[in-house]
């Protein structure tokens, strides 16, 4: 096949690949769609939450040799369903004995690219039994190792794809094979110039599914997850959220963004770049349709949802170099930015600055952004205090900054809890507030209730 038109990129979260009925389940909705030949799988639910617990250096071995048993027993599960499963079976021992490797190695040298390499694992499984599966019901599949083709920079953790090499390089080696068969690969992984595994960060998945249709040049990405479709907040949060039938890119950029965790925040990058529809429904209820994000959409509420990001950190900096001075914030962000932090929300007074930090697609190793160096950085030009235990809870939405009334309906169920910080004026799309945490939950609820619900 030439790079095909008419072609749907599908993507499958961790939840949809969990075990063998779930990815029964997936099947079929690859094979209802003959113009779905890409199909991008995440690890089965919990597998990479264990592996990056046997990076971390607190681990003991007795809890090393218990998570490799315990991911042991999720992939084995799948294999022992397989109608045939000989054909994979040694694929699946060499992944297994890899991750004990890996993991002895972690224990003689913390490399980056060792803990990327153990990351990976749990992708290189879900991918094999899911082209498996797709066989036993009849398709022609195969599993197709996606570091051929997903070139990153050496950013471990949170590596940087090339988008020119990834369209080359899947031009060459991926396209070609789109004639014949479906092809299963890995979401989440990569590898740089030299060939050694990187990871794209956190629920990196959805974005690998963005940037492969982007390189093949696909029409539509599916979002294949748990929930069916993105809702005007979390249902798990709100019982009474409604699903969202078609969302503007922005919009949903902006969702991503503030924590609904439904869809990776870069994910609509490449979809806007190339204009490529993005679904997003549920593999449970397929016939229930979901949420399509386009380019233009006939319906431009004010109120979208509401979402809501944890373990958000505030840096409070003080300095009263900021007086009728200049150059402060330059100097600030130019230490930020050398610790390849970038800042999300910010206030200034006279003297000082408050801003929280961006953990979006937070590194796959899961170590907090703020480190000894930065802060003894920064404390040589600035007082800095840090607090923890906040969340962001963003109202999201159109026209926020210029209709009048929206302050009064969000300030007026807040009244009950302290408001940390207040951002809103830069976007049209978002008024946000920081919160303490434990709050998070209540404030979605009674946001939700009256901005939706009423
Ligand atoms: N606005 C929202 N709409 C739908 N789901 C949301 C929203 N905000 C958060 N979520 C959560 O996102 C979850 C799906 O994302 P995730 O667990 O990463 O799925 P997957 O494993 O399929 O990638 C849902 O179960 C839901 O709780
Ligand atoms: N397995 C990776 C990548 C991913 O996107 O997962 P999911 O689609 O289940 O969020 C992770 O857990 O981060």
């Amino acid at each position: 096949m030439s790079i095909a038109n008419g072609l749907t990129v599908a993507k499958f979260g961790g939840t949809s690949v969990a075990d063998y009925d779930a990815m029964h389940r997936c099947a079929d909705i690859i094979i209802n769609n003959p113009a779905t030949k890409v199909v991008v799988v995440s690890a089965s639910s919990g597998v990479t939450n264990k592996l990056v617990a046997l990076t971390q250096a607190t681990t003991t071995s007795e809890q090393s040799k218990l998570l490799i048993k315990q991911i042991a027993s999720i992939q084995y599960q799948i294999l022992d369903r397989l109608g045939h499963p000989s054909e994979v079976a040694a694929k699946i021992d060499a992944v297994i004995s890899h991750i004990s490797v890996l993991a002895e190695r972690l224990v003689l040298s913390r490399s980056k690219a060792v803990m990327d390499e153990m990351l990976s694992q749990g992708e290189m499984c879900s991918s094999v039994f899911f082209a498996a599966v797709l066989r036993e019901k009849g398709a022609a599949a195969a599993a197709f190792d996606v570091r051929q083709v997903m070139r990153t920079d050496s950013h471990h953790g949170r590596a940087e794809p090339q988008i020119e090499s990834i369209a080359q390089l899947a031009e060459e080696h991926l396209a070609p094979l789109l004639s014949s068969q479906v092809i299963v690969t890995q979401g989440f992984i990569g590898a740089d110039e030299e060939g050694a595994t990187t990871t794209l960060g956190r629920g990196g998945s959805d974005y690998s599914a963005a940037l492969l249709a982007e390189a093949l040049r696909a029409t539509a990405v599916e979002i294949w997850t748990d929930v069916a479709g993105i809702y005007t907040t979390d249902p798990r949060l709100a019982p009474n959220a409604k699903p969202i039938a078609e969302i503007s890119f922005n919009e949903a950029a902006e969702m991503a963004t503030f924590g609904a965790k439904v869809l990776h925040p870069a994910t609509i990058l490449p979809a806007v770049r190339q204009k490529i529809q993005v679904f997003v429904g549920s593999s449970w209820t397929p016939e229930q349709g979901g949420t399509w994000i386009r380019h233009q959409v006939s319906d431009e509420p004010v109120y979208r949802a509401v979402a809501v990001r944890r373990d958000q950190t505030l840096l409070n900096l003080h300095s009263l170099q900021m007086l009728h001075a200049q150059g402060f914030l330059a100097q600030t962000f130019a230490t930020l930015a050398k610790h390849k932090i970038s800042v999300d929300l910010i206030t200034t007074s006279e003297v000082n600055v408050a801003l929280t930090l961006d953990k979006t697609g937070s590194d796959s190793s899961g170590h907090g952004l703020l480190s000894e160096s930065l802060l003894q950085e920064l404390s040589q030009h600035c007082r800095v205090r840090v607090e923890d235990g906040l969340a962001l809870v963003a109202v999201i939405g159109n026209r926020i900054a210029s209709t009048a009334g929206v302050c009064r309906r969000v300030f007026e169920v807040l009244e009950p809890h302290n408001v940390r910080m207040i951002c809103q004026g830069a976007s049209p799309h978002n008024l946000c507030v920081l919160v303490e945490e434990a709050q998070a939950a209540d404030v979605i609820r009674a946001l939700h209730e009256n901005l939706f619900e009423s």
